[in-house]
């Protein structure tokens, strides 16, 4: 079974955009756990659009299942992930002014770097996954530096399969396989929907968790919040 961890940052969008609380976040992530999902995953970003530094704390507190936050590990991140201590840390190497997450680490000029930053969350119990481009050396490299698991960034998977191109799973087949006889853990994120979620899970071996937000939200315009948690976990038995 692939473990479902629904990204709430677009709850939080929705609520900044009126200054008030509605939706309220909290009331939504506890929704989405009796829903069936597995986790809860935010990305606060520096400038705090959507997810609030506060709003990591808060929902510490009330998260029942596994918590994972995504970021990139300047100081202040560092900083609150050490605080909150989720179940979970991803590190992505965002640039300043990216509208999304847009890359994976080159994990062999980042591999000290990476190696500190992992061993620091890895002492305080939290286990750590770095974000990874589908290339074998770069999850070659993500094994160098001591992290539990890899993130496989699907965006090019969501954007072959919308044409059509179903080999663009491939590349993430192999990586998958690498990362498995490294013995890494296997995530995957970005741009998974409802649409290409259930061949990417027929095709890539031990995939233990997807992250899964933009489109998740976007789908349970149509459908419902709750229709939705469990059409992706139908798709991810
Ligand atoms: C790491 C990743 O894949 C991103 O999809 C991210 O978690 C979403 O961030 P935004 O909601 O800020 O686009
Ligand atoms: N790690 C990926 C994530 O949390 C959600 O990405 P997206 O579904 O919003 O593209």
């Amino acid at each position: 079974m692939t473990k479902l961890s629904v990204n709430v940052n677009k709850i939080a969008t929705l609520r900044n955009a009126r200054g008030g609380n509605v939706p309220d976040l909290l009331k939504v992530a506890t929704d989405i756990e009796a829903f069936g999902a597995q986790g809860i995953t935010i990305h606060p970003r520096p400038d705090e659009r959507h997810i609030r530094y506060r709003d990591a704390r808060d929902l510490k507190k009330i998260v029942k299942t596994e918590f994972n936050i995504e970021g990139n590990p300047i100081p202040n991140f560092m900083d609150l992930v050490l605080e909150v201590c989720p179940t979970q840390v991803t590190l992505v190497p965002d640039a300043i002014g990216a509208i999304t997450s847009n890359a994976g680490w080159d994990t062999i000029a980042h591999r000290n770097f990476l190696k500190e930053v992992i061993a620091e969350f890895q002492r305080n119990n939290i286990r750590t996954s770095i974000f990874v481009d589908p290339d074998a050396k770069m999850v070659e490299g993500a094994a160098e530096t001591g992290t539990d698991r890899i993130e496989l960034y699907t965006e090019s998977y969501a954007k072959g399969f919308e044409k059509g191109n179903r080999e663009e799973v491939n590349p993430f087949v192999q990586a998958a396989k690498i990362a498995h006889q490294l013995g890494l853990g296997i995530n995957a994120g970005h741009d998974l929907s409802l649409a290409n979620i259930k061949y990417f899970k027929e095709q890539v071996p031990n995939l233990l968790e997807v992250s899964i937000g933009h489109a998740l939200i976007c789908e349970s315009l149509y459908y419902g919040l709750e229709n939705v948690v469990k059409m992706y976990l139908n798709r991810l038995l």
